[in-house]
């Protein structure tokens, strides 16, 4: 490959993500329901996976369980984001997107999900993969009372107060 286009992947060097050690076990420590991986290089999601067969009618939510319980270092969150496959194609998302697992929660990770198809049923087979999991770190506020907060440009504006589409 000639530096010229080698040149925009330099660009984008980095030392990759931090590898986080993610401990793992089924239900009541049983086998886990699956093994959470990543399907690309440069993958950001790992697919959590149906531990359950279940149908989902327009607007209906159901509670998916997946079989697998985690524990990760304090210090890092892991978040449940809807795929954006079965969000655009079968109207199938998160009500509670993105889905907060905290470091210290030792319970089955469950994925609420909701149908807003207004017209189909959906199946899901278990082994499905239903959402997918992104890993970070997280900061916590410290947080002072104050008389007042200090300026800013934007001050007071939300909520489309630049417009509203254009
Ligand atoms: O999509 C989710 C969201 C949360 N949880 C688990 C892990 C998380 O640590 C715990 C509590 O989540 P959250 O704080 O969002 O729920 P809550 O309604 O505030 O419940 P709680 O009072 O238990 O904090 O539930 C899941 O399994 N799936
Ligand atoms: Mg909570």
């Amino acid at each position: 490959m000639s530096s010229q286009a080698t040149a925009p992947l330099t660009a984008l060097m980095s030392d990759g993500p931090e590898i986080v050690p993610v401990l793992i076990t089924g239900v009541d420590d049983k086998e886990p329901a699956f093994i959470p991986s990543y399907e690309h290089e440069g993958d950001a999601g790992a697919d959590l996976r149906s531990a359950i067969d279940f149908d989902i009618k327009p607007f209906e939510r159901v509670l998916v369980p997946t079989g697998i319980c985690l524990a990760i270092p304090d210090g890092f969150v892991i978040l449940v984001h809807p795929r954006s496959g079965l969000g655009w194609k079968k109207g199938i998302t998160l009500p509670n997107a993105p889905g907060t697992i905290d470091s210290g929660y030792r319970g089955e990770i469950k994925v609420p999900l909701v149908n807003l198809d207004p017209t189909h049923t959906w199946h899901f087979s278990q082994g499905d993969r239903i959402a997918q999991m992104v890993i970070q770190r997280y900061w916590r506020g410290s947080f002072a009372q104050v008389s007042a907060l200090p300026d800013s440009q934007r001050s007071q504006g939300g909520f489309g107060s630049t417009g509203v589409q254009n």
